[in-house]
Parts: structure tokens; C-alpha cells; sequence
């Protein structure tokens, strides 16, 4: 009898402690940053949008603060929306703050190679970024510019010649800049097989660290679930086959190319000799160049095509482009990549493309590495803090009409915020490009491609909307005309691009055969 009771006392012990355990999943902390209100086990993801979190993320921003916390089930997601906690938090304390949140999903996709999603603590990380560094850095400029020179010469000739296929002519702009100064591999045409195989694959990869296909990081206990009752590990083991076989025939390129010595050597050819200095595996030095491949290629190609977007909508924009351009260079030469000196229309017209539709509205997920106090509030070790650079740009408080395309919002200030404005912080020109320890490595580079690529574009052509539809359509709408994923990625548009005088005709042939017999 006694035992009974014990027993019973017991079982009704568990079932308290596991209801009171549950009953607290999806609860926000009292030490956290304010947010919506939370449901039990839920917390807020049934109120997160399929498409497009960045403008939920940035209401919820304008009702609770600059810094928010989301619960996502048991675990916690920070939004900042504020630059002045994206200055004290990101920027100044970078080094509690440049983690990233776990993916278990990447980490059975990857085996922790991606280096854009691993650990500031983790050798990947700060083997790959050492790896790279002296290619990307400012003072590397003069190893860019060759290459984005051949490669928008190419463009330019690509679009004279098949002006139908402006998305295709600019991914191969962007993916093969990278891939040449990656692995030494330039891909020519626009409609190549590993230019396809590269698309299968990114669409692929998104697909498959998306919660929707694979709710495991939300979802923890689905981790045991078995491969049969498991669709999405299929798509894990298809996708990273695809990863490695396309990172794999880079790396055997770079391999065997034997020409290109100290710094015109590729960097993977570089990272190649001192991987064991290094501490990388073979794998290892393939994915940090199929990483710049991934990170590099959509963000620069999706920001390319919104410019082209927004500039076909805006006809006296792109004069005034043409006009300040004209009167620089006239119409015998190609711009070369000092010019954009002497261009601040132009400089205007990109910076407000990256203010406008930043490529990446939410950012990379940060994460602390330890429990981390800020403004009285406590943010837990692991937990995902993403930069809502969306909420700064669109802000009224700090942007005359934020969401018009209106680049003269730069020829008032230098960070195109209303003149006048008494604020603490200026926006920092690279904020677009993310904070701290995880800043872009690849700006300098995707500055230099996009002011090459974009003067040559409005120098050659006229862009005017393909079909009667866009003729008519007046409208910025993100729905219509915007993909949502990882990137922000126009969806596709119809572009008529004409050439503006014969004499360009003859200037585009001629650099393009000297570009292609120089050894660039
Ligand atoms: C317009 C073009 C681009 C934009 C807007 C952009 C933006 C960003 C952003 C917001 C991040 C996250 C930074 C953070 O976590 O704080 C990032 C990371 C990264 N980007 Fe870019 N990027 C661009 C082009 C490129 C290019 C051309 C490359 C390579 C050549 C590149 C390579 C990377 C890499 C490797 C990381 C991960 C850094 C790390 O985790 O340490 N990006 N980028």
C-alpha cells in the first residue's frame, strides 16, 4: 500500500514538473528584451510571416524598441533595430557578440566547414577569415580591379550580344569575378552547366537549412526522428553531394593550374600552400572557397538587379546618371574603376540601391558566446541577435520619404539621413555589410564590382521596361516584385537594354578582345 502511495506521489510529481516544463516552452524571461506577447510552447511563431519577417520584425520594433527578443519555442531570437544598440552592442563588443547561432541542419549539411555560420571560436572560422584577409582587404584593391574590368567588359559584350538574358548575364558577372579570384576558374558564358548547377544547388542549400523544410532547430526532438520518417534528409544528403561536387571541381581547377605566383595567385591556391601552417583539411580549404562562391555570388548579383529595378522605374534617375557620365567620358571609352571618383550621382545611385533593398535585410545571425547584459537586460549564450538593417534604412524619423528610390538624399549628407538631424550616430557607409568581427570580408571587393559594373551599364545602355505590363506599373510593391529568402532577390522582370550609340558598340568590341588576350 505504501508503495503505492509512493509511486503515486511520484507520478504525479513528473506529471507536474513536465507540465510546469512545458508550460514554460515558448515563455519569455523577465531578463529579456521586451516582444509581442508569447502563446505556451509556440512563444511567437505563429505570428511570424512566411514572407518578408524584416517588416513584422521592424513593427514590432516601432511598438516595443530598438532591441526585442522573439521566442521561438524554447529558443530566443534578438531583433535590433536601433543603430545606436548596433553600435554598443555589435560594433563595440564585437567580441562577446561575432558568434553564430548553432544550425544543426548546416552542421549535417557542412560537418562545420561553412565559416560563415561557425563559431568565432572555431579554427574553420579564424583559419578561413586569415586565409582570405589579405585578398579582400582595402589595400587589395589592386587585384580587383583587373578582374572586375575583364569580367564587366564581358558583361557588356554578353548583353550587346543576347540583351534578353539580363539575370543570367549578371549572375555569370558575379559568379565568375569570384570564381576566378577564388580558384582561378572563370566561367564565360552566361547559360554554361555549372552556372545551372550552381542554381540547383544555392536553391537547394536555402531550401534546405529553411525551418520550413527541416524544422529540426526548432523542433530538437525531431533530431531522432528516423531517415524514413525524415524527408528533409534526403534533400541533406542530395545538397551536400551537390556542395561537394561543385566545391570539389573548383578546388581540382585551382590544383591544377600551375601559372600565377605571389599575389596573382588565386586565393585558394595561396590558402592551398599554407594549409597545413593553417591547420585545414583539403575539404576545409574547398569550402572556404565555395563559401565566397555562396556568399558573394547572390548578394552581389540580387543588389545588381534591384539597381537595374529601380532604374528602369526611374527614367530621370538614370538621366541624370547618363548625363554626369557622359560629361566625364564621353562616348569613345570604356569607365575604368577610378572614374567613380568623379561621379557622385552615380556613387548616390549605389548607395541608395543598398539603402533602398538591402540584399540581406535582417543580416547574418550573430550570437554571444557567453551570457551577455546589456541595458539591463540579459541575452542568453548561443541565442541568434540579427541586425534589422531594414527598420534603420525604412525609419521616417531618420529618412526623408524612406521608401522612395530617391539617391539626391545622398548629394544632401553622407549618410543620406535628413540634414540637420540631431542624432548620435551617422550611419556608417558599411552598416549594409553587417558589424564587428563578422563584417563582410568581401565589401571591398562587391564595392568595387558594383561601381564598375553599374557605371559601364548606365555609359552603355538605355533600360527601359520590356513589356507593356511593367510599362504601366508604378508601384515599389515587395510582393510583387520580390522573392523572399535569405536574400532579398528581385523576381524575374522584363528589361529591354539598348545600346545608346554605335560608337560604345565599337568601344565595348574593342575592350572586350583586349581584354580576353590579356592575362588579367
Ligand atoms: C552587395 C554585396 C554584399 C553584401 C550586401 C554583403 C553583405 C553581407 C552581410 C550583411 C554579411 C553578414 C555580416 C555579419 O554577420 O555581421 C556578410 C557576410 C559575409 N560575406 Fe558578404 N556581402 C556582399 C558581398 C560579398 C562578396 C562579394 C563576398 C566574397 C567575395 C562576400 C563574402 C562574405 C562572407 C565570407 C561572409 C561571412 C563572414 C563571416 O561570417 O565571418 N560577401 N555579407
Amino acid at each position: 500500500m505504501k508503495d503505492t502511495y509512493t509511486f503515486a506521489t511520484l507520478f504525479l510529481a513528473a506529471v507536474a514538473w513536465l507540465t510546469f516544463k512545458i508550460a514554460r516552452i515558448g515563455r519569455r524571461d523577465g531578463r529579456l528584451p521586451p516582444g509581442p506577447p508569447t502563446v505556451p510552447v509556440l512563444g511567437n511563431i505563429h505570428e511570424l510571416p512566411r514572407k518578408f519577417a524584416f517588416l513584422r520584425f521592424s513593427e514590432w520594433g516601432r511598438k516595443y524598441g530598438g532591441i526585442i527578443s522573439i521566442k521561438l519555442a524554447n529558443a530566443t531570437a534578438i531583433v535590433v533595430s536601433d543603430l545606436k544598440v548596433v553600435k554598443e552592442l555589435l560594433d563595440d563588443r564585437s567580441s562577446e557578440t561575432s558568434s553564430r547561432p548553432y544550425s544543426y541542419a548546416l552542421e549535417a549539411l557542412s560537418k562545420g566547414n561553412f565559416f560563415v555560420l561557425a563559431s568565432s571560436e572555431s579554427l574553420v572560422w579564424r583559419a578561413s577569415r586569415k586565409s582570405i584577409q589579405p585578398f579582400l582587404a582595402v589595400q587589395a584593391s589592386d587585384l580587383h580591379v583587373p578582374i572586375v574590368e575583364r569580367e564587366s567588359s564581358a558583361l557588356l559584350h554578353g548583353i550587346l550580344h543576347n540583351p534578353g538574358a539580363i539575370s543570367s548575364h549578371i549572375l555569370r558577372y558575379t559568379f565568375s569575378s569570384i570564381a576566378y579570384f577564388a580558384f582561378g576558374k572563370r566561367v564565360l558564358r552566361h547559360d554554361s552547366p555549372e552556372l545551372q548547377s550552381y542554381q540547383t544547388y544555392i536553391r537547394n542549400f536555402c531550401k534546405a537549412v529553411s525551418p520550413e523544410a527541416a524544422p529540426v532547430d526548432l523542433i530538437p526532438i525531431l533530431r531522432y526522428v528516423p531517415d524514413f520518417l525524415a524527408p528533409w534528409m534526403k534533400l541533406w544528403r542530395e545538397t551536400r553531394s551537390q556542395q561537394l561536387s561543385l566545391y570539389n571541381s573548383f578546388l581540382e581547377h585551382a590544383e591544377r593550374v600551375k601559372e600565377g605566383e605571389g599575389r596573382n595567385r588565386s586565393i585558394i591556391q595561396a590558402t592551398l600552400e599554407q594549409r597545413h601552417e593553417l591547420g585545414l583539411s583539403r575539404e576545409t580549404v574547398a569550402y572556404t572557397g565555395g563559401v565566397l562562391l555562396d556568399a558573394g555570388t547572390e548578394t552581389l548579383a540580387t543588389t545588381m538587379l534591384s539597381l537595374i529595378l529601380c532604374l528602369m522605374k526611374s527614367p530621370a534617375v538614370l538621366k541624370k546618371a547618363q548625363n554626369e557620365i557622359d560629361e566625364l567620358i564621353g562616348s569613345k571609352r570604356l569607365p575604368v574603376a577610378n572614374d567613380i571618383e568623379e561621379l557622385p550621382y552615380i556613387q548616390a545611385i549605389i548607395k541608395e540601391v543598398l539603402r533602398f533593398r538591402p540584399s540581406i535585410p535582417t543580416g547574418i545571425p550573430h550570437a554571444p558566446l557567453n551570457d551577455c547584459h546589456y541595458g539591463g537586460y540579459t541575452i542568453p549564450k548561443g541565442s541568434a541577435i540579427f541586425i534589422n538593417t531594414w527598420a534603420i534604412f525604412h525609419d521616417p524619423d531618420l529618412f526623408e520619404r524612406p521608401d522612395d528610390f530617391w539617391p539626391e538624399r545622398y548629394l544632401l549628407t553622407p549618410d543620406g539621413t535628413k540634414p540637420g538631424l540631431n542624432k548620435d550616430y551617422n550611419i556608417r557607409s558599411s552598416l549594409s555589410f553587417g558589424s564587428g568581427k563578422r563584417l563582410c570580408p568581401g565589401m571591398n571587393f562587391a564595392r568595387t564590382s558594383l561601381n564598375v559594373a553599374v557605371m559601364r551599364l548606365i555609359w552603355a545602355f538605355d533600360f527601359e521596361p520590356g513589356d507593356n505590363s511593367s510599362r504601366m506599373d508604378q508601384s515599389w510593391s515587395l510582393e510583387e516584385h520580390y522573392f523572399e529568402g535569405i536574400t532579398l532577390t528581385p523576381k524575374e522582370f522584363s528589361c529591354r537594354m539598348t545600346l545608346r550609340s554605335a560608337d560604345r558598340a565599337k568601344a565595348i568590341e574593342d575592350s572586350y578582345i583586349l581584354y580576353e588576350n590579356s592575362n588579367a
